[in-house]
Formats: structure tokens, sequence, C-alpha cells
């Protein structure tokens, strides 16, 4: 498993403070890694994202933009399953890897987006930044809950489990995975809020239950609508006190009318207007520290238009993230210093 250049050089760049206000320069860590599910294909979703328009987008906005290219993975050749789980090894050394390069990003005092790959990846993004930053909280969007372990999991695929190798509260529950010593479990049940869920595993809904996560599913966002969706997200994990947000963007949140290329579509997702909601609301904590965009799967899409439509709504949502209005924004001058004018603000 070797790093490129510059991301090797950010690696040895390592600050151990986790800075609250998160500067304005962004780091993009492509990872093309498919081995958390048995379809091929979502391995060039960094490049698609890419292809899509990201760099010059997030510039547009004003970021100093440093794209610090993909990871370089491998396949392990002795890896036998652990139990029904595929590739437990190799999974395990790619998040050790991701580990390192986004703790190296957020250390050096960049907004890290990381580039998926399939969602397993969030194990190794969300441990990374908590070693910048230990009380970090992780909003996952998705159709999906990822909480199985791998003795609920009905298919063994590790990109369904990421969150339980997260959770602290699941660690009597977990067997030893081969490939995962190197890291120990550190988020809290109430430190995560799920959106969008509407495919969730009988055991899933078990360990939802039992620990008392908050979650929106797709039904609570028909009742709340988003607007107060995302106010009781916030109020939950800010209110006690501000810390840096690690969202975990799952693409087939989205309804499939609007992201066709994805592995495990589920019918009735996010509006457009509910997913650029969601974003705009995490930008305006001014807390966005880490973001995950995964299981764009480039191969799924059935025309070229699908494809786009998938990628350009990746872009979409990242920019979304890092600070794009829908209703516009100007430069102004203030006490002698030139700053970015958004009405939104004025609400906070
Ligand atoms: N990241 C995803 N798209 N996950 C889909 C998980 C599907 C199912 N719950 C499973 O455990 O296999
Ligand atoms: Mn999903
Ligand atoms: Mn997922």
């Amino acid at each position: 498993m070797a790093l490129r250049g510059p991301l090797s050089r950010l690696l040895r760049f390592t600050l151990s403070s986790c800075k609250q206000n998160r500067s304005h320069s962004v780091a993009i860590l492509g990872a093309p890694f498919s081995k958390g599910q048995k379809r091929r294909g979502v391995e060039h979703g960094p490049k698609a994202i890419r292809d899509a328009g990201l760099v010059e987008r997030l510039s547009n906005l004003d970021y100093a933009v440093h794209d610090f290219g993909d990871l370089t993975f491998k396949h392990l050749e002795k890896d036998e399953h652990f139990m029904h789980v595929p590739f437990p090894r190799t999974v395990g050394r790619a998040n050790q890897l991701l580990s390192g390069a986004v703790s190296g990003a957020v250390g050096a005092g960049h907004t890290c987006i990381m580039l998926g790959g399939d969602h397993s990846l969030a194990i190794g993004s969300v441990e990374g930044h908590a070693q910048q930053c230990p009380d970090l909280c992780l909003i996952w969007v998705d159709a999906h809950a990822d909480v199985n372990t791998p003795l609920t999991s009905p298919s063994g695929n590790l990109h369904g489990q990421s969150v339980a190798f997260l959770l602290k509260d699941l660690q009597n529950k977990m067997p030893e995975v081969p490939g995962f010593s190197w890291m120990k479990p550190f988020l809290s049940a109430r430190d995560l809020v799920y959106i969008g869920l509407r495919d969730v595993d009988p055991g899933e809904h078990i360990i939802l239950k039992t620990l008392g996560i908050q979650y929106f599913s797709m039904r609570d966002i028909d009742r709340m609508g988003i607007q107060r969706v995302m106010e009781v997200t916030l109020d939950h994990l800010l209110a006690r006190k501000r810390r840096p947000i690690h969202l975990s963007f799952d693409i087939d949140a989205f309804d499939p009318s609007l992201a066709p290329a994805t592995g495990t579509p589920v019918n009735g997702g996010l509006t457009y207007r509910e997913g650029i909601y969601v974003t705009e609301e995490i930008h305006n904590t001014g807390l966005l520290s880490v973001m995950d965009v995964v299981e764009v799967n480039p191969t799924l899409g059935a025309t070229p238009e699908a494809l786009e439509a998938t990628t350009s709504l990746a872009v979409d949502v990242i920019a979304s993230a890092l600070g794009q209005t829908r209703e516009g924004a100007h430069i102004i001058r203030k006490s002698g210093l030139l700053v970015l004018y958004r009405a939104s603000k004025r609400t906070q």
C-alpha cells in the first residue's frame, strides 16, 4: 500500500490540535476502493466526481483547493472470508491507510473532502478525523443505517457495517474482525444522527432502538419537513457544545431518479432540494470539518445522462456543504477586511 508524493508530504505535516473554525482551504482525498461490497465499479467514483468539475467549483467558491490525488490500495492475496464477510483484511488495511491520510489533512488545517469508493471507507475517514478531533459528531445521510455487525448482516458486506465499527456502545456485540486490530471504537451513540433512512435491516433496527440513536427516516422527513429535521439534528449534536462535524454522505440517500449510478438504490429518497438544504444548514454552522461522498458507481449509470446526473449531484452537495448558496452572495468590506456576505448567515 504505497502513498503518492503530495499525500506522503501531507502526512508528515500533522498538528495535534483540531481547529473549531475551519480554514478556507480544502483538501480533496480520492479513495478508489470497492471491496466493502460485491459490485465493482465504485472505485471509479473519485475520477468521475473530479471529471464533473469538482475542483473548479470549489475554486470558484474562493477556496484554496489542494487535491492530494488518490490513495493506492492493495488487494491482499491471503484474505479469506471472516464468517460470511468478504475481504476483511483488505478493507481493514485500506481504512488504516485512509485514516492516516484524513488525520494528516485535518491536522494540516484543511477541511477534508473524501471521495469514495464504497461506504466501508467511513471507518477510516471518521477514525482519522477523530484522531485530530476526539469530540467530533457524525451526521450520516443515507438510505441505509450501515450499522450491521458481522452477526446481524444479511449480506456480509462491510459497507453495511461501518457504523458498528465506530460505536463504543456496540463493543461487546462486535467479534474481532481480522484487519481491524489497528483501531478501537470511539463514538458514542448520542454523537450520531441519521438522515434519509428507508432500508433498515431487522438487526439494525434493534441496534437503533436499544442504543436510542437519533434518526430521521424518510417518513420522518415527510412528517416533519426537512427544515425541522435539521433543526432537531443540529440541536441534538451541538446544543451542549460546538464541535467539529463529520458528514458522511452516501449518494444513495437521494432518490434513484436523481442518483441512479449507485450500487444499492432504494426508491423514495431525498429530493434535490432536501439534500441541498441538509448541506446548506451544515455549512451554516461553520463546523464542517470532514465530508465523505461515497457510493457513486460510474459503471451503473444506464446511460451517459444517468451517470452525469449522479456525478453533478455529488459536486452540488459538496459545493453546498462548503458554502455555495442558492440565494447568491457578494463581497463586502468590513473593518478594512473583505468578507463574503451571505444573507443566510443573518439568522444564525
Ligand atoms: N453503504 C451502503 N450502500 N450500504 C448498503 C447496505 C445494505 C444492507 N443493509 C447490508 O448490510 O448489506
Ligand atoms: Mn446507502
Ligand atoms: Mn451507506
